[in-house]
């Protein structure tokens, strides 16, 4: 990362704030159940077909990442990071449906699982404050928490590719620099707010977290 120590005290001291949540994330049941192959398919499925609503709210924000940023040569990443979102992404959830057996119908007749209608609200409280470290804290704690479980497979990949490709999606050389970008982008926004400016995007890292830890407790509630 290029932000310098104090810059980058930043994104570690909201990382830290967040605890035990963080943690809870980063070595989830789920995740250490996805690295093992051993995970139960209907909590896959259930996690997917919530993880697939996610994605919607999730590029909404980015767009207003990219919109809010300060200057080109942030928006530049941030743009091609959207496209590849919006390409391989999707690509792994229509065949990971087909695979286990997920059909339409299924995915259409679910309601929002109240994980799903809390992140979704955070990822829209974000987008509309319209301001860029805002909308950081909360992209920085989707991409960030997700490089740090799937760094743990240390390239050992269980043998389905539901399991196998959802963990090379979150730990690849591209996914690893536009994480560390991301990151180093709060710590370098961080550096120029004020107090009160920087409290309100630790409010919105430490909800984000927990967000993400009560998405993965999901999967496993009772349909
Ligand atoms: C609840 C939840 N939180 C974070 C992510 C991670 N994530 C969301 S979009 C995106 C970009 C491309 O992979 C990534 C990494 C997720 N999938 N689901």
């Amino acid at each position: 990362m290029s932000a310098s120590p104090a810059e980058a005290r930043f994104s570690l001291s909201l990382r830290a704030a967040a605890e035990p949540d963080w943690s809870a994330v980063t070595g989830h049941r789920f995740t250490d159940e996805l690295i093992a192959g051993t995970l139960d398919d209907a909590v896959l499925a259930r996690y997917l077909v919530q993880d697939h609503r996610f994605i919607d709210a999730f590029v909404a924000l980015l767009g207003a990442a990219i919109a809010s940023a300060d200057r080109f040569e942030a928006r530049i990443p941030l743009c091609r990071f959207a496209a590849m979102v919006t390409s391989d992404e999707n690509d792994y959830f229509l065949r990971a449906f087909k695979a286990l057996g997920v059909d339409e119908a299924m995915r259409a007749d679910l309601p929002d699982h109240p994980a799903t209608a809390t992140f979704k609200a955070l990822m829209a409280e974000a987008r509309l404050t319209a301001d860029y470290a805002c909308c950081l804290a909360v992209l920085v704690v989707a991409e960030w928490s997700y490089l740090s479980w799937a760094e743990r497979a240390g390239g050992r990949l269980p043998p389905r590719f539901e399991h196998a490709e959802w963990i090379t999606l979150h730990d690849n050389p591209f996914f690893r620099e536009f994480v560390g970008w991301l990151v180093s982008e709060l710590d370098r926004v961080g550096a120029m707010l004020d107090d009160a400016a920087r409290a309100r995007v630790e409010d919105l890292f430490r909800r984000a977290v927990a967000a993400e830890r009560a998405f993965f407790d999901a999967a496993y509630a009772a349909a």
